[in-house]
């Protein structure tokens, strides 16, 4: 299918987003979040740059705190409140009054050490105090939260925080990375033509780069406005949340929770079996048995949504567990006369098959995204040539803008 798109895409947010004029919630194309109808007051346990106001969604109400980041994106939910309160006292209160809270990204605990807070866009961390993290602090901490899974992961229940745990040789928890879950508005309007397509788009970026938090907000804007069927397969809770609840952030989206990492594959086939999504939205695919299942939920014609470790596209056809995600690579060895017309050695990679994600984004940074229509960029990239992609990012007036771009830099095969 030949995709057609304009070449100046204008976002829905207008440009200089403030606090003044956020009842443009209430103009967004979001229906899940609840209108704006009065001046937002702000209230103290957010500090003052938030807004709170009592809103609904489809299954509760619940409170929301709006907030404009840095780089321009509406954060509907910060409960960091809820990270600081596992915290030791003295980092509490150090985190309440930094004045970079907002760009807060982990806290990293770990036993015998100083603990450190980590900032978006700073790539060193900062020492929160001068004294080691003692065994107590420790325990209080990870006593605080939830129970940790098979993927030495918890939550904090109703929040979007992830407590990830460092295990000694004896199976004790000798260090905490406690990073902050924010539901964010904003991002998906970066692709929301491509959401029409109703074809499936996999997700490449470093680790951070805010994958989780983009699978969440197409979780609810499928859910709530394209009104799709989706089934979020949860592995370690982070798309939904701690807890059996989801969090609002997710719209009327259903949540699958997984009992152990090594079962994703399995959940993933049940949700099509029994509860018929026509969406399904899974975080880190990095198995042979889930690139396989993905393949058979998208043979059904079942949309996907998803994440795999790995930062560009070559990344992933080099990886024989993943390839086949995007096609799958195979060796064919032409005849003389073809190779010669070819001008090719005899020798060649060609790919296997259809992709099962027909498109492919490299989130680069969050607002810097490469779009790929996987089937022509991994048959260029095959046969050693720069397959034409579009760079989707935002301009200095927060427009998402898109550049047809012939030159592309990933790795070549
Ligand atoms: N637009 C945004 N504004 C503010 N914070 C954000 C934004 N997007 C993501 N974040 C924050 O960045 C951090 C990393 O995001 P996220 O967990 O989505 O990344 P990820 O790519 O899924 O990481 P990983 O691969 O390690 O799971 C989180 O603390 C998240 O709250």
């Amino acid at each position: 299918m030949a995709l057609s798109l304009p070449t100046n895409f204008i976002c829905s947010f207008p440009p200089s987003l403030t606090h003044t004029n956020m009842s443009l919630l209430s103009l967004s194309p979001c229906p899940s979040l609840p209108k704006f109808r009065s001046p937002l007051r702000s209230n103290s346990r957010f500090g003052p740059e938030y807004s709170i106001r009592k809103g609904s969604c489809r299954r509760s109400r619940w409170l929301l705190a709006s907030k404009i980041s840095e780089d321009g994106f509406i954060i509907v939910e910060d409960d960091i409140h809820a990270l600081l309160e596992i915290l030791p006292r003295d980092l509490q209160e150090n985190l309440q009054h930094e004045p970079r809270r907002a760009q807060l990204l982990e806290v990293i605990l770990d036993l015998g050490r100083r603990p450190e807070a980590r900032f978006l866009g700073e790539p060193g961390g900062q020492y929160l105090r001068n004294s080691e993290i003692s065994p107590e602090e420790l325990e209080e901490a990870q006593s605080a939260v939830g129970e940790f899974g098979g993927d030495n992961r918890a939550g904090i229940e109703g929040t979007l925080h992830r407590i990830s745990a460092i295990r000694s040789r004896k199976g004790l928890i000798v260090g905490l990375t406690c990073r902050v879950g924010r539901a964010v508005s904003g991002h998906v309007e970066m692709i929301r033509d491509l959401l029409q397509y109703k074809e499936s788009i996999l997700f490449l970026g470093r680790p951070g780069v805010g994958k989780t938090t983009v699978m969440r907000e197409i979780a609810r804007v499928l859910a709530d406005e394209l009104h799709k069927r989706v089934v979020i397969v949860d592995t370690s809770n982070e798309i939904g949340g701690d807890g059996d609840i989801p969090h609002a952030a997710i719209g009327g989206a259903r949540r699958m929770q997984v009992p152990e990492p090594s079962m994703q594959h399995r959940v993933m086939i049940e949700a099509v079996e029994n509860h018929m999504p026509q969406v399904v939205i899974v975080d880190e695919i990095g198995t042979e048995a889930e690139a396989l299942a993905c393949r058979s939920i998208a043979e059904r014609g079942v949309m996907l949504i998803g994440t795999a470790h790995g930062e560009r596209l070559g990344n992933i056809i080099k990886n024989p567990t993943l390839s086949d995600l995007v096609g799958g690579v195979e060796t064919v060895t032409l005849g003389d006369d073809e190779a010669r017309a070819r001008r090719s050695q005899k020798s060649i990679l060609e790919r296997k098959a259809p992709p099962t994600f027909p498109f492919l984004i490299e989130m680069r940074e969050r607002n810097y995204w490469v779009t790929h229509r996987t089937e022509r960029s991994v048959d260029m990239l095959l046969h050693g040539k720069k397959p034409l992609v579009e760079v989707r990012k935002r301009d200095d007036q927060f427009k998402v803008v898109i550049e047809r771009w012939s030159n592309y830099d990933g790795d070549g095969i």
